[in-house]
């Protein structure tokens, strides 16, 4: 599991650990990993053009102290110094003593139009709002050269602990992050800032309090995933109910059942109007076209893609939802569902929502839900005290408890920004809810196998070429 803590947290356990070290360890284990990478970027060090952008805190130190051992190995290394008077005393002699130069931010842009590396210490954990308006023409510069950028620790200018980025702020190639990540390094805006993300250990972790962020890795999503045993028949595995889909919109229900039958469920049973759309495709899925409390045993119901906006479709909404079994809330549903009814159900409720549709429920801008995800999603879990997946370039999801670490899923791509994608993924979701897996587990293995499934399609893609990939992204993650 890869953690996100909070720069609070992150200060404690620095404290603790400082207070039984001599002076400066920490920041020079910062610094030798910080180099190494640096190395690794750089096509050999000697005589290579690295500009150091410093600031005023220990971010700019630990920039200063790798530009000193990059230059001690050959690099000619220039300094610009955004406040020269308060520059990082040892970081700065360290860099003299090298045979570093020092600039003044007049000449930053000159200088970096020509390096080959930048290295990005103007503000790390320390950094508030967007980047000082001395800083920007700097980061401007160094997104236009063809310097590779190498964030220390965050690409200055970004919230640290939100994701948020307020104004301009560096991009960067690599970030190296020193004893934990930060929430920044896994969510959309900032996590596209940061480029690769290079993990360097210092010693924090007995020291770190609870992270505010997980992001699940394979080994954690294999122990998750229910396995078939010996026993097993299709109740016991459990068996999903699909309310999707409708004579506008039969696709969705199509979508949504191959996403199902490839979760953890048993059957499928689909309820709605365009039954033979479904079983052309899927012959094994169990149809019928009553209300939903007329289709046989149910363990669990994923409702609303493709729904449209018709009475019957609002009813079976209404229905599902006053069930006991747990529910998952999608798309049209999202919309035909009564929030009240929402916030008083005792079994388990999953909404996931694109930003849009976040927007609506939360009654703000799309823009400010992108800009905010994890203010957003929070919220709308607390709102409604359900939990929430907030779908889009980062997936989030959150429990209705707000001690509990919001989950960030790592897998996404891109070509998921298809057509009926969303679709899939309300089906192989529902699917690992009926597959008994506790809603937040469900919800994360659901974004991690869809995300995986994706990348093990590779480029250009259809929905149904995600749900088609599943089996073979559920397969990998056991290795
Ligand atoms: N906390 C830790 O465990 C460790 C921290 N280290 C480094 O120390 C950093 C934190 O150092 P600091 O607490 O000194 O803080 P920073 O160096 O991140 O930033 C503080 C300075 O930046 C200026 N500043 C703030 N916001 C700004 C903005 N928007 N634009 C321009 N300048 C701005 C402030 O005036 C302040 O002087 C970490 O990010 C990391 O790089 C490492 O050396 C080792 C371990
Ligand atoms: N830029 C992106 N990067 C990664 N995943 C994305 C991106 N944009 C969308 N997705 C994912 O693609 C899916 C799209 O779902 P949704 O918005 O409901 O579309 P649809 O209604 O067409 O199915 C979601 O799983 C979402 O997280
Ligand atoms: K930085």
């Amino acid at each position: 599991m890869r953690l996100g803590h909070s720069v609070e947290v992150v200060r404690a356990a620095e404290g603790a650990l400082m207070a039984r070290l001599p002076e400066g360890t920490l920041m020079q284990r910062a610094v030798a990993g910080l180099a190494a990478v640096c190395t690794q970027v750089l096509d050999g060090v000697y005589g290579a053009r690295v500009v150091v952008l410093a600031g005023s805190g220990d971010n700019g130190g630990d920039a200063l102290f790798a530009g000193a051992r990059l230059a001690r190995r050959g690099a000619g290394v220039t300094a610009v110094l955004l406040t020269p008077d308060r520059a990082h005393a040892g970081g700065l002699a360290a860099l003299r003593a090298a045979g570093g130069r020092v600039v003044g931010v007049e000449d930053g842009p000159a200088v970096i139009a020509r390096a080959a590396l930048v290295l990005d210490g103007i503000t790390g954990i320390g950094g508030k709002g967007g980047l000082r308006a001395r800083a920007v023409p700097l980061a401007e510069a160094a997104h236009r050269s063809r310097a590779a950028v190498v964030a220390v620790d965050l690409p200055s200018g970004v919230d640290a602990d939100t994701g948020e980025v307020h104004g301009a702020a560096v991009r960067a190639d690599v970030t190296v992050t020193f004893g934990t990540h930060k929430p920044a390094h896994l969510i959309d805006p900032a996590a596209e800032f940061a480029g690769v993300t290079h993990f360097v250990d210092i010693g924090l972790g007995p020291e770190l309090a609870g992270p505010v962020l997980e992001a699940l890795q394979h080994a954690d999503v294999a122990a998750l995933l229910p396995r078939p045993a010996g026993e097993s028949d299709k109740y016991r595995r459990g068996v999903i109910g699909v309310v999707a889909g409708s004579r506008r919109y039969p696709g969705a229900a199509v979508l949504a059942v191959s996403g199902a039958l490839r979760g953890a469920a048993g059957g499928v049973r689909y309820v709605g109007p365009v039954g033979d759309a479904v079983l052309a495709r899927h012959p094994e899925t169990m149809v019928s076209s009553g209300s939903p409390h007329q289709a046989g045993r149910v363990q669990a119901w994923a409702v609303g893609p493709g729904l449209g906006d018709g009475a019957d479709a609002r009813a079976a909404v209404a229905e599902v939802l006053a069930s006991d079994v747990p529910v998952l809330v999608d798309a049209d549903g999202l919309r035909l569902m009564d929030p009240e009814t929402v916030r008083g159900r005792t079994a388990p409720t999953l909404l996931t929502p694109h930003a849009g549709e976040a927007a609506a429920l939360l009654g703000w801008a799309r823009e400010d839900v992108e800009a905010r995800r994890l203010t957003a999603v929070r919220t709308l879990a607390e709102r409604l005290r359900v939990t929430v997946l907030l779908k889009g370039s980062t997936t989030l999801i959150a429990d209705p408890d707000p001690d509990v670490p919001v989950r960030a899923n790592p897998t996404g791509v891109s070509w998921l920004a298809t057509a009926g994608s969303g679709d899939v993924l309300s089906g192989i979701t529902g699917s690992l809810l009926a597959g008994s897996l506790p809603t937040r587990d469900a919800a994360s293995c659901g974004a991690y196998l869809h995300g995986l499934a994706a990348r093990v399609a590779r480029g250009p893609l259809s929905a149904l070429d995600v749900a088609d990939a599943v089996p073979e992204a559920w397969r990998s993650v056991y290795v």
